[in-house]
This record gives structure tokens, sequence and C-alpha cells, in this order.
């Protein structure tokens, strides 16, 4: 919908209402055009400002509109018509101008910007390309390289950037529409040719072909398969190559290619997921909107590890006063400086005042008794994080919630430690704690709402993808990371390398493999664990490991490479060579490649030829059949829940939407069948067994994702 008043005697207003965001829907653009028309056939009318409710100008098209048959007036044309206005057409801008809403004041003869707003074309997020002239207005606009900039990453810019950039012509700090109408009136009657971006030609670059060509190689280095920044660029080649008709034609005709797509059906489901997630729900029923979060003044980290050290600058940036408590002085002065570097960088790349301040640093756990919220980041042992625990239910004010940064330990025996149960909740963060974007919130059986809605809403605060999960063994993520890596061992038991199961996840999409993933974070984590477990046991006489533990297939070549000391980068020796301890790129190691032949051959294992489909389908196919089981304990809300932990935390492709998205794609049938085929193979590995929801869902017909709801009893999903 678009309202129309007139102001200031002589300025017709159009105000954009669909909230939240004032997506350009069916009747919005509707509305735009009968409101456009009405002000431009109005003699009393000199010019007309487009603004939208809310202190939003424009989200863009309405994605949720994608899914279905496309109706109303087209996009293309309703701008041309503001372009081609003989009245000046002045966008107010507040809020945010993005995809469509951008590209409609592109439209518009002047755009004026509030100091807060930004603005941005981020349709390659979505999986597509400015398809309403924005692939052509922008360069022309702004020039070839920094449209290229802006249409490949789909970053947001600030109103100060647009103006340096000229996306604007003002940036006011007052009442946009205000400022837009007193605008509006001083150019009134103004010859618009010029204000006409279409009509622009576009800037020349010496040596564009360079350009281009510099572009497309980083454009797709960075895609990892992605299709639709490939597209961006050849877009903006149009602009720059051919006139602003054609150009507009190749637009339409690379839109075509990605509007259908895979990739932008997983990356349109990303984008829902992620706000799905917010809205998160407990099996007891307790639920994000009747569960109200404590409010947080102060708040304390125990233990200034590297993951300490993180999580402290991720909660002094959200403005939080932070207690970080570290028991050993030499550590705590490390601690200190870190951090107090890590807020300086952080400060500076978001342009403001760095808040060394707000951390105070103790080395005695007393200091945390007025806290409201303490998140206990030591060594993960449980002896030592139960100690941590009753300390600070001594210390602790009463109310007081304790967090725990465990990455696999049963949050509910920690919260057995103390007096108040409910008031403990895991706040899994992921290394480094300040930059990466998903935090697991673990709660028990004991673990009140309240909890639960306070480390949700303290996640959103610090910019985190935040997801509720139940409490087992590793959580979502880290459960279904082990037979993903379980299943990448036995490929080279049987034959492969971790240079040939690498690229073949690489090429899938995921930015790091298996194997070089492993040697980045250390072999010697997964070692501990696995020797907490009582799964590692010394080599035997015969120097032959037994390959069946704990009744299942278990394969011992990462214990082996520990006892090596190959524990990786840290190492300069893992899966990998390295040039020295620390360095961070990987080359093959032909110690690594005989040492597997000679165990292959102490086993009496015989390497067989193992391609990409194969690696493929067991380690995806085994991570994705825990998903189901995870689904199925209830663990997780739903398979967007999954989806977000995978994308945001695990590096899974976004462009691929996730695991449980792939799987749906893929077809749960096809991923059925696979997992028979290969538990058929290796009766000796229970990971492979299909789990009962995936043969539910199969059986009912594979429904779509968003269905799988009626399937799982407990679920309560929302998609
Ligand atoms: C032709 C043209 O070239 C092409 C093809 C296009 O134009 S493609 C479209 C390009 N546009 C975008 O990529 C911008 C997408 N939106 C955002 O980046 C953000 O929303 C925001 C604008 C910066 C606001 O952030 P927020 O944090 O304040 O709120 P929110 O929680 O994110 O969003 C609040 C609610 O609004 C919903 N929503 C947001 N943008 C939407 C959109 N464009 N269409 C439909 N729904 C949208 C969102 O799902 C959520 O719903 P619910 O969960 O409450 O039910």
């Amino acid at each position: 919908m678009a309202e129309y008043n007139l102001v200031s005697e002589c300025v017709g207003l159009i105000t954009l209402r669909n909230p939240p965001v004032n997506a350009l829907s069916a009747a919005v653009r509707q509305g735009i055009v009968d409101t456009v028309q009405r002000a431009l056939s109005d003699p009393n009318v000199k010019s007309v400002v487009i603004c939208g409710q809310n202190g939003i100008f424009c989200g863009g098209a309405d994605i949720k509109e994608f899914g279905s048959n496309m109706t109303g007036p087209p996009l293309i044309p309703m701008i041309h018509a503001i372009e081609s206005a003989n009245k000046p057409v002045v966008a107010a801008i507040e809020g945010s101008a993005l995809g469509g809403g951008l590209e409609l004041a592109l439209g518009c003869h002047y755009r004026i910007a509030h100091s807060k707003a930004r603005l941005g074309l981020p349709e390659v997020t979505l999986g597509l390309l400015p398809a309403a002239g924005g692939s052509q207005r922008l360069p022309r606009l702004i020039g070839v390289p920094a449209a290229l900039n802006l249409i490949t990453t789909g970053r947001h810019v600030t109103a100060a950037e647009a103006l340096q950039l000229g996306i604007v012509d003002q940036v006011t700090d007052h009442n946009t529409v205000d400022a837009a109408v007193k605008f509006a009136l001083s150019v009134a009657g103004r010859s618009l040719g010029p204000r006409r971006i279409s009509a622009h030609p576009c800037p020349q670059q010496p040596d564009l072909d360079a350009l281009f060509e510099e572009v497309m190689q980083k454009v797709r280095q960075s895609a990892r398969g992605a299709i639709a920044p490939i597209a961006c660029v050849q877009a903006v080649r149009a602009a720059a190559t051919l006139p602003y008709a054609q150009g507009m034609e190749r637009e339409r005709e690379l839109m075509a290619t990605l509007f259908t797509s895979g990739q932008a059906r997983a990356l349109q489901y990303c984008f829902f997921a992620e706000r799905a997630v917010g809205r998160w729900r407990m099996p007891s029923g307790a639920r994000w909107d009747t569960s109200k979060p404590r409010p947080l003044h102060k708040a304390a980290v125990i233990g200034l590890g590297i993951m300490g050290r993180g999580i402290t600058v991720a909660l002094a940036q959200t403005g939080l006063s932070v207690i970080a408590v570290e028991t050993q002085e030499k550590q705590l002065m490390e601690a200190k400086q870190a951090i107090s570097g890590m807020l300086e960088r952080g400060a500076k790349r978001r342009g403001v005042a760095p808040a060394l301040d707000r951390v105070i640093y103790s080395q005695n756990i007393q200091a945390v008794a007025d806290v409201d919220l303490v998140i206990e980041a030591v060594f993960e042992d449980i002896a030592l994080k139960t100690k941590v625990f009753q300390q600070l239910s001594a210390v602790c004010k009463p109310g007081t919630l304790l967090c725990t940064n465990t990455s696999a330990l049963d949050v509910d025996q920690l919260a057995s430690e103390t007096p108040n149960p409910e008031l403990v909740v895991g706040m899994h963060f992921f290394a480094p704690a300040h930059v990466m974007k998903l935090l697991e919130v673990v709660y028990g059986p004991r673990s009140s709402p309240q909890a639960v809605a306070t480390a949700m809403q303290l996640g959103k605060k610090m910019g985190k993808a935040s997801v509720a999960v139940g409490n087992c063994r590793g959580f979502v993520g880290n459960r279904m990371l082990k037979p993903y890596i379980e299943e990448a061992f036995f490929l080279l038991e049987e034959g492969a390398t971790p240079e040939l199961v690498d690229q073949a996840l690489e090429e899938f999409g995921f930015a790091m493999g298996v194997f070089r993933m492993s040697d980045l974070s250390g072999l010697d984590v997964g070692w501990r664990i696995r020797k907490g477990d009582g799964l590692v046991e010394p080599s035997t006489a015969s120097g032959r490991s037994t390959r069946i533990r704990q009744g299942r297939r278990y394969s011992p070549l990462g214990d082996l490479l520990c006892e090596e000391g190959r524990f990786g980068q840290k190492t300069g020796r893992g899966w990998y060579q390295y040039d020295k301890p620390g360095s961070r790129v990987a080359r093959s190691d032909p110690w690594l490649h005989s040492f597997l032949g000679a165990y292959r051959a102490q086993h009496g294992l015989v390497a067989r030829r193992i391609d990409h489909q194969e690696v493929l389908e067991r380690c995806l196919y085994a991570l994705i059949n825990e998903g189901f089981h995870i689904l199925d304990d209830g663990i997780a809300a739903g398979p967007e829940d999954i989806d977000v932990i995978y994308v945001s935390g695990y590096g899974w492709p976004r462009h691929r939407g996730g695991p449980m998205f792939y799987a749906n794609m893929v077809g749960l049938a096809k991923v059925l069948e696979r997992l028979e085929h290969y538990q058929q193979l290796h009766p000796e590995v229970p990971h492979l067994q299909p789990s009962s929801l995936l043969r539910r869902l199969v059986a009912s017909g594979s429904p779509p994702i968003h269905k799988w709801g009626e399937a799982i009893k407990k679920l309560h999903s929302q998609l």
C-alpha cells in the first residue's frame, strides 16, 4: 500500500505502507503506480517525495512473493515511470533502502538520507542480482569499481559512505521527510535530464577488461560454487559495455538464470531460517514470546584463555560492563593485553571509541558477587568446571544466571552442582568468540525459560545467530560433526587421501575440508575427548591397533598421528605438512601417504578407488542422519535450527541452505537409499543406520521441509 498526501501546498508525499520493512509487495507496487500517477497529473504538484512509514524506506522486493506467481505491476516500468517523470521525485531514505528499495530510490531524481540509514543491493546474498535496474543504474551513478564491490558483496553502506560514493545527494540528522520536502521545493521546475541516471553514460575505466578479469577471478574464488556473484559481475559488465536498454535486457536474462535456481531457494531459506530461530521454543512449551528475559547490566567471565578473551570482548561490545576473572597472574596480564587489542581493533573497524574501561580485571572470583550473569570459560574439564560452579553459587547474588561455555560436557550435571539449577544454561561460543556468528544456547531439563530468554537476547545483542538447543553430548553442531569426521577417517582406511576428501568437500562449497579443518583446530582436541570416552587404546605389541571398539568400527588413525606428535598447524605436521609450526598453508605430506599405506597393509586393508560422490554421500549423509536423530530427540526445535547452526558455525556453504535443507533438495528417498546402501557395506558402523524419522518422512511421501513438523510429534518448527 502507498498513501498519498499533498504537503507544503505543492509537494506530493507518497508513503510506502507495508510493515515491518515496507517490502515492495504487489499491493505496494500498485500503490506506487497509482500515487505517482496522481502526483504527476495534479497541476498543483510541483515535485514529489517518496518515503516509508515507521522510519524505514524499503527493504526491497517482497521475498515472500518469490515462491509464488508474481502479480501486480512489475518493478522496472514502475521505476521508469518515476525516472521519466516531468516533476522532480525525491527519495527520503530512513532506516534501510535495500535491493528493490534502493533501485526505487535510484529511479528518483534525488536521494536524501538520514545519517543512520543503511543502503545496499544485497540481492547476491539471496542468490539473485539487482534486477530492477540496479545493476545498470548504480555503475552509471558511482562508477564500475564501486558498483562491482557493492553488488558482488551485497554489503550495506552507511549514509556517510553513500554520500561519499555519490549514491545520495544529502545526509541529515533531522527529520528526513521534512528535509526531503524542503529539498523537493528547492528543485521544483529544474531540468531533470541530468538527474535521469539511466541516461548517463557509464564512466569509462582505463583497461576495463583487466578490471573485470581480476574481479571475476576474485569472485569465482570466494564464491566457492555460488552462481549469483558471477552473474552480478556479468550484469555490471553489461552496464559498462552496452547501452542502457541492452544492459537491462542482459540484466533480465541473467536474473532469469538465478531466480528459480536451487541456490536462490537455499539462500532465501537461510534468510528466513535465521529469523525463525529467534522465535525459539522448548519441549516444555516455553517459547520466545511468553518468556521475559532478565535485564542485564553487569556480566562476568571466568577463565581468560582464548575463548574467555573473545567472550569478554563480545560482551563489552554490547555496552555491558564486564568483570574478567583469571586466577593465574601471568595469564591475566596476557589476557588484559589481548582483550584491549581486540577491543581497539573492533572499535576502529566500527568507527567508535574503544570501551576499554568497560572491562575490570580480577584474580579473585569474589569480584563477581554483584553481576547479573556469569559465563564460565575455564579449561574443558568437568572437575574444574564443577569447582567453579560451586564457587559461583557461593559468591553470586541470588538470581545470577550461571552460563557455561562448555562445548561437550553435560550442562545439567553442572547445574546439579548449584542450589538453583534453573539459573544454569550453556552458552556455547565458537572460536574466535568475538568473531564467529554462531551461539548455541543450551538448555537442560531444569533451565528456566527466563534463563534461556536472557541468554538468547544477549546473543542477539552480541550480533550472534543464537540457536536454542537441548542438552545432550555435543549438543547439535558437534554431535553431527562426529559421524562426519568418522566417515572421513574410514574413507582414508579404504583408500582415500586427505587431499581427495578435502577437495570433494571444498568443491561442494566448504571453506575447508575436514582434514584441513582438523589441522587448524588441532588433532589433540579430538584425541583428548576420545581418551575421555575410553576409546583410545595403547598400540598393541603387534603394533596392530584394534578397529572395533565399544562394539562398533573405530579408526585409530587420528590417535596414531597424535602419538607421533602430529597435532596439525600448531606442530607443523598433521594430515598435511606446514613450513613451520603455526603456519597455515597446507602441503601434501609424503610421510602421511606412506603411513596410510603401511597402516592399510598392517590391517589387511586393500585401497580402492574412491570418488568425490562417495566422499560427499558418506560424510554428508552421516551428518544429516544424525540431524534427523536430533530432531526426533527434540534437541533441535526444527530443521532451520540445525541449518542455521551449520551455516553460521561449521562452514556449511550458505548456497546449499544447510544439511537438512540439502537433504530435502537431494530428496529424502535418495538419502535413505544411499544410507541403506552404505550401511549394508559397513554393518559395524551404527551411524549409517537410517534414523526412524527419515524413514517416517520418506514413508509419508517426503513432505517439503516446512511440513516435517507433522512427522515429528515433538517438533516445534515454525517454517
Ligand atoms: C528486484 C530486486 O532487485 C530484488 C529481487 C530484491 O529486492 S530482493 C530483496 C532484497 N532485500 C534484502 O535483501 C533486504 C532483506 N531484509 C533485511 O536485510 C532486513 O530485514 C532489514 C531490512 C535490514 C531489517 O532488519 P531487522 O533486523 O530490522 O528486521 P528483520 O528481522 O530482518 O526483518 C523483520 C521482518 O521483515 C521480514 N522481511 C525483511 N525484509 C523482507 C523482504 N525484502 N521481503 C519480505 N520480508 C522481509 C523478515 O523476514 C522479518 O519477518 P519476521 O521474521 O518478523 O516474520
